[in-house]
């Protein structure tokens, strides 16, 4: 079995009078312990599909297993409990609270599942010291570089320890050097075998800190390849 299965995935969004057919028959696995960066052009499927295998989206059609669970067969409710505590989201825009700390940002899934504002903070200040954020808890938002504010959103994606961590451009705002870190962060997340990574990305600057690149045209993966033949082949 593997640690995330996509078997035969469709999907459509209704457009006008009709439907218009934005991911065309995917099957793939992905394996924890990996960082899997998946690529492609504008428009050609990316984020639907990883909204789709977190369990965002539904799929039209096709099977979808994680960790163990077909996602297919879940509600809507059961869906949302799956996520809180299987998968974390890091995303281009931070999405920070503009009000809270970094170390109350980072807690904020620990509160929202019912922790003190005091436990979550003390967990959240683990993981910002992780990340390279020690000096910088009690630190607003607005004091803090695009390069913090992401590892901020890092360590709120990682505070209840989801097995799968989804990020959707994470390095797209950032400049080369904090780009670089906030991979080798994900980096060091994705070499351990009960964590998996996966990226959406266009900025091929960082696709040597994949393990895996699949490539993705029209609704359609197309490729899986080694970085090393991928960044060649581009
Ligand atoms: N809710 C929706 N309703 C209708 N069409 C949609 C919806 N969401 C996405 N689409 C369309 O599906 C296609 C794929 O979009 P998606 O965002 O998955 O692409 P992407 O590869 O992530 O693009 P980008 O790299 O620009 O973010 C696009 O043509 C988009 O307009």
């Amino acid at each position: 079995m593997s640690d995330v299965s996509l078997r035969h995935v469709s999907k459509s969004f209704a457009a006008g009078d009709g439907q218009v057919q934005v991911l065309h028959d995917v099957s793939t696995d992905i394996r924890l312990g990996e960082l899997t960066m998946l690529v492609g052009p504008s428009g050609c499927g990316k984020t639907t599909l990883i909204s789709i295998l977190s369990g965002i989206l539904s799929a039209s059609a096709g099977e979808i297993e994680l960790l163990g669970h077909s996602l297919t067969q879940m509600n809507d409710r059961k869906k949302v409990m799956f996520r809180r505590k299987n998968i974390g989201f890091i995303f281009q825009q931070y999405n920070l609270l503009p009000a809270l700390t970094a170390a109350e940002n980072a807690g904020m899934p620990l509160m929202a599942s019912g922790l003190s504002m005091q436990k979550a903070s003390q967990r959240a200040c683990e993981l910002l010291d992780a990340v390279g954020m020690s000096d910088h808890v009690n630190k607003l938002p607005r004091q803090l570089s695009g390069g913090q504010q992401q590892r901020v959103a890092i360590a709120r994606a990682l505070v209840h320890s989801p097995r799968l961590i989804v990020c959707d451009e994470p390095t797209a705002a950032l400049d080369a050097a904090s780009g670089k870190g906030v991979m080798d962060i994900l980096r060091q997340i994705a070499s351990t075998p009960e964590r998996g990574v996966i990226v959406v990305t266009h900025d091929n600057r960082i696709y040597s800190h994949a393990d895996r690149i699949l490539e993705m045209s029209d609704g359609r993966l197309i490729g899986d390849h080694a970085p090393d033949a991928f960044i060649h082949k581009e």
